[in-house]
């Protein structure tokens, strides 16, 4: 299988902002090192809102990270007993917050306050416990590794640097493969985390705290704000978004609606998973539009592209590119048909075959007095004269 880097531009932007929180806070120190008392103060509220909007937002991954970040806070600025505990048993508390961290990345979110949610606190517990015992099995790993005076073997090695590297190689490959902030979050909190074991962040502890619950926050925000407004398979920008877009409309658009051609029968011929995969790359081609068109996922194999300040025919050029475009695109899927015990053990016969797909796009120029709902209703008639016409056409 070959290694998709689907999540890099994600896990790179939450690095970047990160680094530059953090960078910021460190260098305005001057302007808020007498605030300290309150920051202290907003954190214990920022906490309640981190576990709750999290919660809320189905996010519960992060409620969960932010009770052990407080559990951790509390402890440290002694808000509750242990402080000397943890400081005796820093290579626990250390391995604990990692183990942790990785079962976070690849749990799923589900609700906190269910059996799900007390099945993962439980899984908490248990890699808490697989810490402990990990610190056991290194010493003796050690002194059966110990004869073989091996260059740069030491204790600590085992105890700390193996499981960090791996678990961190972990997390790192997740968050590089799927785009998903919420994973590149616990990331960054895995980096901060052992950041702040090797007591390498000259910043108070409320402040780095308060740094990474804000990152929580804003990623529930910015995930809810993609789940409403982009559509899943796509990646397009959604209906929702449409009727937002129609909202901020001057009096001058075209809007277009562009139609899978027979679909059903695709659909019907190769399967609905290779349909998706098909949709999925048309609307990748249709992303590509030109002059000042937006994009959306009508619903469906349907979709809608809004040009603003354009007449239509400013638009059919493009339109007509667009059109061409996918009418010669070739696109390679694996055929599953199902092949004889012969072809199997012969393996010469490909899984892959080439197909095409074609459109048929309506446009509509807005006439005065009209609203959005009737100019794409018209250019959905329009559309329905390109089918009537053969189809693979563009009509007005
Ligand atoms: N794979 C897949 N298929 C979808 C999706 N949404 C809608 N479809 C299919 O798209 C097909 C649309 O069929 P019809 O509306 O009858 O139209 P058509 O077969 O494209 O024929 P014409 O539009 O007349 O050219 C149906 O079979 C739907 O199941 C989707 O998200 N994924």
């Amino acid at each position: 299988m070959i290694f998709k880097l689907e999540g890099f531009k994600t896990t790179l932007w939450s690095a970047l902002c990160s680094s530059l929180a953090f960078f910021l806070a460190f260098y305005s120190f001057n302007y808020w090192q007498n605030k300290v008392y309150l920051i202290e103060q907003v954190l214990l509220g920022l906490f309640l809102v981190s576990v709750v909007f999290s919660a809320q937002f189905s996010r519960s991954r992060f409620s969960l990270l932010t009770i052990l970040w407080l559990i951790y806070y509390l402890v440290e600025s002694q808000w509750l007993p242990g402080k000397a505990y943890f400081e005796s048993e820093n290579e626990w508390v250390y391995l604990s917050g990692i183990f942790s961290l990785t079962l976070l990345v690849f749990i799923k979110d589900r609700g906190l306050l269910s059996l799900h949610g007390l099945l993962r606190v439980f899984s908490l517990v248990v890699v808490i416990l697989v810490a402990k015992a990990w610190l056991f099995i290194s010493v003796w790993l050690f002194a059966y590794l110990q004869p073989l005076t091996l260059p740069y073997l030491d204790i600590l090695l085992i105890k700390i640097e193996v499981p960090l590297y791996i678990l961190g190689i972990a997390i790192l490959y997740k968050s590089l493969s799927t785009p998903n902030l919420l994973v590149s979050s616990i990331l960054t909190s895995f980096v901060v985390w052992s950041l702040l074991y090797k007591q390498q962040i000259e910043l108070p502890l409320s402040v780095t705290m308060t740094l990474l619950l804000l990152q929580y926050i804003l990623v529930v925000v910015i995930d809810s704000y993609y789940l409403a407004y982009r559509d899943e398979l796509t990646g397009l920008a959604s209906r929702r978004s449409l009727n937002q877009l129609a909202l901020s409309l001057s009096r001058k658009y075209t809007v277009a609606m562009l139609d899978i051609d027979h679909f059903k029968k695709f659909n019907d011929t190769y399967g609905h998973d290779i349909g998706d995969q098909v949709l999925k790359l048309v609307a990748a081609k249709l992303a590509q539009v030109k002059n000042g068109g937006r994009v959306f996922r009508y619903g469906g194999e349907e979709f809608t592209v809004v040009f603003p300040r354009k007449e239509s025919a400013d638009t059919l050029g493009e339109l007509e590119r667009l059109r061409q475009a996918i009418a010669d695109y070739k696109i390679t899927i694996r055929h599953p048909v199902r092949k004889t015990k012969k072809e199997r053990d012969s393996k010469q016969s490909t899984t892959y075959k080439t197909v095409s797909v074609t459109i048929s796009i309506g446009v509509a120029t807005r006439q005065a007095k009209e609203s959005f709902e009737q100019t794409l209703k018209r250019a959905d008639q329009a559309l329905y004269r390109a089918k009537k016409a053969g189809r693979n056409k563009v009509s007005e």
